[in-house]
This record gives structure tokens, sequence and C-alpha cells, in this order.
């Protein structure tokens, strides 16, 4: 058995990895706080605090221009990613929610940056598979249904540019991969994509413990 150096996340400790973090802009807290109280039962589908900044980190580190995002929701993601977009970036992101997106947008619209912001209605597939085909994506982000991951991932990684990365999370489902009691739903799509992607040769992909976990993969080749 593998030993850990992970420090036990209490609350008081991630309180503070919140507090030394870069704080949320008013507009992103207001969103957190906006779709608690409209959408209660769905709320926790909105991306981990912490993840907001990574995000917007991660598109700053990579010089990102074109985005793509899979699963939209109230538009935290979407917005924290392209607040970090430069002036000429635009990032696409795909829901089939017309009333969550509906949401985002008026988010998005009041951060000043909704026309950097391309939403697609329509299922994630048929979206990504109408984007062209050459490598042009600098940053992908898959947060959307566990059952298509694989797909998704297929039809992301060869329109991804070489060096580009793709971020996926819930990529640990709450520990239900190694749950060998968990044989089907999200859990078991889950723990089939991180087989997927640990054995593929265009990539270089690491897994973070980060929320409910995080693979970081570029692509090599
Ligand atoms: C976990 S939430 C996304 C959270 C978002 N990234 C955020 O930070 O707020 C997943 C989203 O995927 C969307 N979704 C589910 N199935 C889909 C599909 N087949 N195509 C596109 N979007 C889908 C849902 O409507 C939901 O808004």
């Amino acid at each position: 058995m593998a030993e850990t150096k992970s420090a036990p996340l209490t609350p008081e400790l991630y309180a503070y990895v919140l507090a030394h973090n870069p704080p949320l802009d008013p507009v992103r807290r207001a969103l957190v706080e906006s779709t608690h109280t409209l959408f209660p039962r769905d709320a926790l589908k909105q991306v981990a605090e912490e993840q907001a900044p990574l995000l917007a980190f991660l598109v700053r580190l990579t010089g990102a221009r074109h985005v793509v995002e899979v699963g939209t929701f109230t538009g935290l993601s979407a917005l924290s990613m392209a607040q970090a977009l430069p002036e000429d970036g635009r990032l696409i992101t795909l829901d089939i929610s017309e009333e969550w997106t509906a949401h985002a947008r008026a988010a998005w619209a009041e951060a000043g940056v909704a026309d950097r912001i391309d939403l697609r209605i329509a299922p994630a597939l048929d979206s990504l598979r109408a984007l062209p085909a050459e490598p042009h994506i600098d940053l992908a982000f898959i947060d959307a249904n566990k059952d298509g991951y694989i797909d998704y991932w297929e039809e992301i990684v060869p329109r991804l540019r070489p060096g580009g990365l793709i971020v996926v999370d819930n990529v640990l489902f709450m520990g239900q991969v190694v749950d060998p009691a968990v044989t089907g739903g999200p859990g078991a799509h889950i723990r089939e994509f991180n087989a997927h992607v640990a054995a593929d040769r265009r990539t270089e992909a690491v897994m973070l413990t980060v929320a409910d976990g995080l693979t970081l993969a570029r692509r090599t080749g």
C-alpha cells in the first residue's frame, strides 16, 4: 500500500487554503451564492471554490486563446477562464440546459466577458464533432456527464494543439473509482475513463487530488 504525504483536509485546513488563494471577485462570489439559492439540489455541480482560481491560473500559464469547456452549468468555471483570456481569446462552452446556462449568461454579462464566451446548447458530443478537425484548442475542460468522458476525450485530443492542455474534473468520483462494490454508474464510467487516459500515448497525464480529483493532460504528439 502506497503511503500518502497528503495532509487530511479538515474544514480548518480547507478554509486556510481558500484564504491563501486569490479571492473570488464580487461577480463570481455572487454567482456561487445565487447558484446555491436558486438551484440548491444541483449546486454541488459547480466547480469547487479552489478550482476557480486554478482554472484561471492554467489559462494564463498556457497563454491559451482557444478554450473549450464541456459542461457549463451556471457558468462559474467558464467565467473564471474567460476572465483570464487575453482580449482576443475565446471560450466555447457546451451544455444542454437552457435554464442553468441562462443564469450563467447573466453573470458573464455582469462581469463584462460575455463577448468572449460562445455558449452552444446541444449534446456536447455533437458540438465537439462540429468543431474544426485540425489541432487548434489550447485548453479544454471536461466537466459534464461522466458516461460521455471517453467520447469527449476522443473528440478533443486530435483537436488539441501539441503542448495543449486538457483538464478533467471528478476523476476520483468521491472515491468510487476504488470501490469494488461500484460496478456501474458514474463512478464506474470514471474508472474506465481514467484507465483510458493512462493508456493514451498521445498525452502525458497527471492525476491530482484537488477537490473531487483533477487530471491534467498535455498533448505530447
Ligand atoms: C458538473 S456540471 C458543470 C459545472 C460547471 N463546470 C461549473 O463550474 O459550474 C455538468 C453540466 O453538464 C451538463 N451536461 C450533462 N449532459 C450533457 C450533455 N450530454 N451534453 C452537454 N452538457 C451536458 C449539465 O447540464 C451540467 O450543466
